[in-house]
């Protein structure tokens, strides 16, 4: 569901307020990393004071703990933050599970790679807990295309760890990239299943989202910016999944 009428609990509407007052949620012209032009961008990366990444630390660690109490076999021992932007998320997230439930999570760790393995001191291009044989969540910013997440998987597996689910901030609900894209033809307007529920098939693991496109049309709806509500929509509408 992608529109102003969907319902989302007043905290999400909270958040969404919070972000767009810090430029978090911006609106204007944006190339994303699939070459997709978008009216709205989500910069994770300003997440960057206090009381913000407390806000958004203590979101997806709300929604791990709600993944934890709906299907008790959900464990992990580890969460994986691929750089850049996935780095102060694992380590405050792991904070913030700590402080909602010490005995269940204390001994969770994080995790983050290098872009450029480093070839002095300790080396490496791992950061934080080994990955080998633990049971790990991958927690990200924004998920479009799913490349940033197909590159964390790999480097999960190259570790010998076990990918058990995956997190990001924001889900774009937005339909796979096709091979016209990925050689840089532009869309071809075909439709195509979403990226998360591609990603979902591929892993078998649970994929969540602190927050969908869907919520932030909601979300501006309530805030009554509707100028920004038609941009959202139309370019939902662009790029919607068949799923
Ligand atoms: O689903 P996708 O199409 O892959 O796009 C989303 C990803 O792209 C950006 O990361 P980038 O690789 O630019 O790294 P950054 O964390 O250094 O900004 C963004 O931060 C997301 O992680
Ligand atoms: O798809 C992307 O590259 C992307 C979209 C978005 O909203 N935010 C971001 O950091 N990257």
């Amino acid at each position: 569901m992608a529109d102003s009428t969907h319902e989302i609990p007043e905290w999400k509407t909270t958040l969404i307020q919070t972000a767009l007052q810090s430029n978090i949620l911006t609106f204007g012209t944006f190339t994303l990393k699939s070459h997709r032009i978008s009216p709205y961008f989500v910069n994770c990366g300003l997440f960057s004071r206090a009381k913000l990444i407390k806000a958004i630390s203590s979101a997806y660690a709300r929604e791990l703990h709600a993944q934890t109490l709906r299907d008790p076999k959900f464990h992990f021992d580890v969460l994986f933050g691929p750089a850049y932007k996935g780095i102060p998320l694992c380590a405050t997230v792991c904070d913030k599970l700590a402080d909602l439930d010490e005995a269940r999570y204390g001994e969770v760790g994080y995790s983050f790679n290098r872009k450029e393995v480093k070839d002095h001191g300790e080396g490496g291009l791992m950061v934080g807990e080994q990955l080998k044989g633990k049971r790990c969540v991958i927690i990200d910013d924004v998920m479009t295309a799913g490349t940033a997440i197909r590159e964390a998987i790999e480097i999960i597996k190259s570790q010998g760890g076990e990918l058990v689910g995956i997190i990001v901030a924001v889900d774009r609900q937005e339909k796979m990239v096709s091979e016209g894209e990925k050689a840089g033809n532009g869309d071809d307007g075909g439709a195509r299943g979403s990226t998360i529920g591609e990603v979902r098939r591929e892993t078998g693991v649970p994929v969540m989202a602190v927050l969908t496109l869907g919520d932030l049309i909601a979300g501006m709806g309530r805030l009554g910016r509707w100028d920004e509500v038609k941009q959202m929509q139309a370019y939902y509408e662009q790029y919607k999944p068949t799923d």
